[in-house]
């Protein structure tokens, strides 16, 4: 067997057994067999004229014609439709026979040919085949019998032709499946990157701004549930500005990057450092009051900062909300940024003496 015609059979699970079952089906049997062997010579005389009349009615229908095209694709349909009739009738309806029926299914929907077609093309081919035996057979049982095992055997040809046009729609569904997950899988990713660039500032590994609000509102609720103090600490460098502008930009980044470490490096698992934008930093203490952020983390951070980046002075600003009332983010965030200001304002009017 060829190899090809065993993956098509395999594929529909066809097999001599199964050939078996669907004859049984259609109730077609030895007789059928033997009354469609009979007719063989009286159709293999007519075998040009019922071709070239099958022929000549599908091309009179402009959709045919045009799906069939040029003449060279009409000669082998023509070539394909003898081999087709005379396989009808003769006599073995096995599982080459069935392969063929198969193939041509596939052939049919691969070339665009939609059922109605196939199905018309099924009518005509049947309608000529019972005429031609009626004119050549004398009328009797035999005639009959004939008749009644040519409908079977298209009943069961027609068959399988549908069922390769089935799985030939099914794969094609399956493709595009396959195709569509790829791309939201795909997209997926990117939306997890972006989320994951807009969540983490890039050059300090902190908490972006946009993720502040969220980070407030889930400490806020957790401290109001345990009655608990929380902490708000707004950084920023002094003269940053300056600093860029004598040292270059390279090393702004240097300052921005190690304060981001120092504040990490200070905070505790359940604090948030944030990197606000620019120079300005926001580190959210939980469970803290003002004077214990003060006294253990602006010192600690202070501390770290002098051994790291001598040259750099930072203000800050620290604020409490709770225990017993609680703040909004925003408002929050306003008083922290304001006594941070006050406290860098005192401090250039100390440098200006
Ligand atoms: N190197 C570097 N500079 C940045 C970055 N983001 C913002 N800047 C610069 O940071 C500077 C912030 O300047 P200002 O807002 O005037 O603040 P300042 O110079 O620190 O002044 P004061 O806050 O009054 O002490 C600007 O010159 C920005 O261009 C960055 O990611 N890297």
């Amino acid at each position: 067997m060829h190899s090809n015609m065993k993956t098509l059979l395999e594929q529909m699970r066809i097999t001599e057994m199964e050939i078996g079952a669907r004859k049984r089906l259609l109730e077609f049997d030895d007789q059928d067999v033997a009354a469609l062997l009979r007719c063989r010579d009286h159709i293999e005389r007519r075998l040009d004229d019922i071709v070239e009349t099958f022929y000549g009615i599908q091309t009179s229908n402009p959709d045919i014609a045009s799906l069939i095209g040029d003449s060279d694709t009409l000669e082998r349909l023509e070539t394909a439709q003898r081999r087709y009739i005379m396989d009808l009738f003769s006599g073995a309806y096995d599982l080459e026979y069935t392969n063929n029926r198969l193939r041509i299914g596939l052939v049919h929907k691969r070339i665009g040919v939609e059922p109605k077609f196939y199905l018309s093309a099924v009518y005509l081919l049947h309608r000529l085949l019972v005429q031609n035996l009626n004119d050549t057979m004398e009328s009797g049982l035999e005639l009959q019998r004939a008749l009644l095992a040519l409908d079977k055997l298209i009943y069961f040809d027609v068959t399988l032709v549908f069922e390769t046009y089935i799985l030939s729609l099914v794969s094609e569904i399956e493709a595009v499946k396959n195709r569509t997950e790829e791309y939201a899988r795909a997209l997926e990713e990117t939306v997890a990157m972006r989320n994951g660039q807009l969540r983490t500032d890039a050059l300090t590994g902190l908490t972006t701004r946009r993720y502040l609000n969220e980070a407030l509102q889930r400490t806020v609720k957790a401290a109001q549930r345990r009655s608990e103090p929380v902490s708000l600490i707004f950084v920023d460098v002094d003269d940053f500005k300056g600093l860029n502008d004598r040292r270059g930009h390279a090393y702004g980044d240097r300052v921005l990057t190690e304060l981001g470490k120092v504040l990490l490096e200070t905070a505790r698992g359940e604090d948030t450092c944030v990197r606000y934008g620019g120079d300005e930093f926001c580190v959210l203490l939980a469970n803290s009051t003002e004077e214990q952020a003060e006294a253990a983390y602006c010192q600690r951070i202070r501390r770290l900062l002098a051994e790291r980046l001598p040259e750099v002075s930072i203000s800050m600003g620290v604020v409490q909300t709770g225990p017993d009332h609680f703040e909004d983010a925003d408002a929050l965030l306003k008083s922290a940024d304001r006594r941070m200001y006050l406290n860098k304002s005192a401090s250039k009017d100390v440098a200006a003496g």
